[in-house]
C-alpha cells in the first residue's frame, strides 16, 4: 500500500488548525499540529474535534495535536505558523523582535527532527522568517519556501472578479514582491480566461484592485483585531497540495532568488514551481521598467528586514 504522506503544523492557533482543517478536507495525509507545553491541551482538544468531522466529510487521516517535536518525525511537509499575528495599527514588521526567536528556535527542532521535510514559512514577517528558517535549518534553498503570493493573488483574484461579476475560477494572475504592503501585483499578467483585463476594466478600476490587494492582509486586521487565517491557510494548503502530489504547480512563493530578478540572495515572491523537491524552478517573467522598479523597492524591503534578523542573530548572517 502506497505510504500517505505525513504534514506537520507548528503553530496550533488560527493559521495552524485552518491548515489543518482545509489538509483534512482535501484528504492530504496525516497530520500533526504542534504547539508550545502550556497549549498541548488545547492543541489535542482542536486535533480531536477536528478528527471527529472524519465521519461525516469523509476523509481518512490520522490528525494529532502535541507539543513533541518527535511526533514530526518523517515529516513531508512541515508548515510554520509559529509566532505572534499583528493587531490594529501594527505592521507585519512590527513582528520582528518577536517571531524571530520563536522561528529561529523551531527551526533548529524542525532541523533534528525532520531534516527531508520541504519546510512552508508562514510567520510574519514573511519573508524575513524564510530567511531565518534557512539559515537555522541550514537546508537547501529548494527545501524552503514561504506562503504569501498564494494569498496575495487569491485576494487580487477575488477583487478583479468581484468587479467584473465574473467566476473567480475565470481570473489568472500574477504578483511578485516581499509580502508587504509593496507587494507587486501585476496587471499585465492578469487575464480573464485568457482575455487581457484591460479588455475589460478601466486603469482606474484596476489599480482600485491591485491597491486592495496591498493591504488586504491590514483590512481583515482592522475588522477582526487579528489577522486572517482562513485564506492564508488556504494558501497555504495550496502549496503543500503541489508538494505531496508532486504536480509541478506555478505558485507566486518567497523563494530563494540569486540571480534571478537581480534579487541577490534572498527570498522574495517569485513564480516558483512547486513538486515533491520543493521550489524546483524559478520562473523568470519579462518586467516593463515600471514593474521592475516596483520589484526592486519591495526587494529593498525585504533586504533592509533581514538586516534586522542578522543584527539579533549575527550567526545567521
Ligand atoms: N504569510 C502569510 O500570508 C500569513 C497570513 C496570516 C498570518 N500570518 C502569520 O502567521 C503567524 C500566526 O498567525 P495566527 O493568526 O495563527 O496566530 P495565533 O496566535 O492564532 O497562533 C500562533 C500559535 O503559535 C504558537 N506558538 C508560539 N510560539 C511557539 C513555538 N515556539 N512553538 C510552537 N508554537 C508556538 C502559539 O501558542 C499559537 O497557538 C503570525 O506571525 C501571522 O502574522 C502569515
Ligand atoms: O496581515 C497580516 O498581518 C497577516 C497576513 O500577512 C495577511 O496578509 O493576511
Amino acid at each position: 500500500m502506497p505510504r500517505r504522506a505525513k504534514i506537520s503544523v507548528i503553530g496550533g492557533g488560527n493559521v495552524g488548525a485552518s491548515c489543518a482543517l482545509w489538509a483534512a478536507s482535501k484528504e492530504l495525509g496525516d497530520i500533526v499540529v504542534l504547539d508550545i507545553p502550556q497549549q498541548e491541551d488545547v492543541v489535542k482538544g482542536k486535533m480531536l474535534d477536528l478528527l471527529e468531522c472524519s465521519p461525516i466529510e469523509r476523509f481518512d487521516c490520522n490528525i494529532t495535536g502535541t507539543s513533541d517535536y518527535a511526533d514530526i518525525a518523517d515529516s513531508d511537509v512541515v508548515v510554520v505558523t509559529a509566532g505572534i499575528p499583528r493587531k490594529p495599527g501594527m505592521s507585519r514588521d512590527d513582528l520582528i523582535a518577536t517571531n524571530v526567536k520563536i522561528v529561529n528556535s523551531v527551526s533548529e527542532n524542525i532541523k533534528q527532527h525532520a531534516p527531508k521535510a520541504i519546510v512552508i514559512v508562514v510567520s510574519n514577517p514573511l519573508d524575513a522568517m524564510v530567511y531565518t528558517a534557512w539559515k537555522s535549518t541550514g537546508f537547501p534553498t529548494n527545501q524552503i519556501v514561504g506562503q504569501a503570493g498564494a494569498l496575495d493573488v487569491a485576494r487580487y483574484r477575488t477583487f478583479i472578479a468581484m468587479e467584473l461579476g465574473v467566476s473567480v475560477e475565470d481570473i489568472q494572475a500574477l504578483l511578485l514582491g516581499g509580502h508587504g504592503d509593496d507587494m507587486v501585483p501585476l496587471p499585465r499578467y492578469t487575464s480573464v480566461h485568457g482575455i487581457p483585463v484591460q479588455q475589460l476594466m478601466s486603469d482606474e478600476k484596476i489599480n482600485a484592485c491591485v491597491e486592495r490587494a496591498k493591504v488586504g492582509g491590514g483590512e481583515i486586521v482592522k475588522l477582526m483585531g487579528t489577522s486572517a487565517y482562513y485564506a492564508p491557510a488556504s494558501g497555504v494548503i495550496q502549496m503543500v497540495e503541489a508538494i505531496v502530489k508532486d504536480k509541478k504547480r506555478i505558485i507566486p512563493s518567497a523563494a530563494y532568488c540569486d540571480k534571478e530578478y537581480g534579487v541577490g540572495g534572498y527570498f522574495v515572491g517569485v513564480p516558483a514551481l512547486l513538486g515533491k523537491d520543493g521550489v524546483e524552478k524559478i520562473i523568470e517573467i519579462d518586467l516593463d521598467g515600471d514593474e521592475k522598479k516596483l520589484m526592486d523597492e519591495s526587494i529593498s524591503h525585504v533586504k533592509e528586514l533581514v538586516k534586522v534578523v542578522r543584527d539579533t542573530f549575527p550567526e545567521l548572517a
